[in-house]
């Protein structure tokens, strides 16, 4: 089962790609100036620069170019990540481990990994930082000087405000366009693809909610069910696309003549409901009979050559309706007594307690 269309997962690969472009760019800059603060004051020599420019300006630049030719971009923004852990720990090493900036620079490769992608892929990083550590002051001759002088705290401050803040922006636009896409989704679930009414679970909603607002203040509300008659036919004899069609124009009739405060939906295969608020049971007859023609009016050429029409059942809400089921049931017999009384018909429910 293909869960996601492969170009969507290519585009949602390169949008990380992206985003962890420019937080490495800005990165580059902030320690560039940081690591430049303790450069400048131990005396470091060329190649040192060297690498400082490699890897403060050029590298975010080569980094996004690999990233957009690799044939899995996410992946290599990963191994990228890696790298990048590794040269914080050889920045460390070659600044002797100057407290102030080897701390915060520790900080933010730490906060950007498990932004990134939490503990575990923390724990993948932080090893080729303490080998690259390790090994670079080895090399040095493990120089330790542990002293931040007031220009090196002062170059560290930039990176220490900035970086963090660029992070918390990004996870909270990240947060956000999760809970609008939640959002959506929650209201997808509640839609028929088909006729783009309510399905049944977004009706069955709505009907709860009806059922408790009549038990608050009284006030009417109908619920209409509608069947359409020899639709099996249409299928059998013109095909389901045609049948569709058949689904579509009920949906479009049911729309178009109710309010905007009634809830029409598709209920499921070829019957549909429609809750009618603030309608009483001789209004919602009269509403019945205007869906019932405007059908017969606007049906498509096949629906008509099969003699399809709506089968309509409408039951009032009152006090001896308990649950949504016991409103349904009501209705669904009375749209029953309506096929069997030779369909294209409204019939309405019995009450049974009078206000
Ligand atoms: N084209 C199409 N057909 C559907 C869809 N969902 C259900 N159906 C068909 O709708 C038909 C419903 O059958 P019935 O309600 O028993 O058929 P009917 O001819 O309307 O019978 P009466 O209601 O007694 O008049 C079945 O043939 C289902 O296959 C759909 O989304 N599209």
């Amino acid at each position: 089962m293909q869960l996601s269309d492969p170009a969507d997962v290519g585009e949602r690969e390169l949008r990380f790609a992206g985003r962890v472009h420019q937080v490495r760019t800005l990165g580059g800059a902030l320690s560039a100036l940081l690591v430049a603060s303790v450069l400048a004051a131990n005396g470091a020599s060329a190649w040192i620069w060297a690498f400082w420019a490699f890897n403060g300006f050029i590298w975010p630049l080569l980094a996004r170019w690999l990233m957009l030719r690799s044939p899995d971009p996410a992946h290599a923004a990963h191994r990228h990540l890696v790298f990048d852990s590794a040269a914080a720990g050889a920045w460390i090493a070659i600044m002797e481990f100057n407290l102030v900036p080897s701390a915060v620079l520790l900080a933010m490769v730490t906060t950007d990994k498990v932004a990134v992608g939490g503990w575990r892929f923390l724990g993948r990083t932080a090893p080729a930082l303490v080998a690259t550590c390790v090994l670079v002051s080895a090399a040095l001759g493990f120089p330790v000087r542990l002293e931040s002088s007031m220009p090196v705290v002062l170059a560290t401050l930039p990176f220490l405000f900035v970086y963090p803040v660029a992070l918390a922006t990004i996870a909270y636009r990240l947060g956000r366009s999760v809970a609008d896409k939640n959002r959506q989704l929650e209201r997808l679930n509640r839609i028929d693809v088909l006729t783009g009414l309510r399905n049944r679970r977004g009706w069955n909603e709505a009907m709860a909610a009806e059922l408790a607002r009549h038990a608050r203040t009284r006030r009417p509300a109908v619920l209409m069910l509608v069947d359409v008659d020899n639709f099996k036919a249409v299928n059998d004899n013109h095909g389901h696309v045609a049948g569709d069609e058949v689904l579509r124009s009920v949906a479009g009739v049911l729309a178009a003549c109710t309010r905007d405060i009634d809830t029409p939906a598709r209920y499921g295969g070829d019957e549909f409901g429609v809750l009618l608020a603030e309608t009483s049971l001789a209004g919602a007859l009269c509403v019945a009979e205007r869906v019932r023609l405007a059908f017969l009016d606007q049906r498509p050429d096949e629906a008509a050559a099969q003699d399809c029409t709506l089968s309509i059942g409408l039951s009032e809400v009152d006090l001896s309706v308990i649950t949504t089921d016991e409103w349904l049931t009501r209705a669904d017999a009375a749209m029953y007594r309506a096929k069997a009384g030779g369909r294209n018909r409204v019939e309405p429910a019995a009450a049974l307690v009078r206000r």
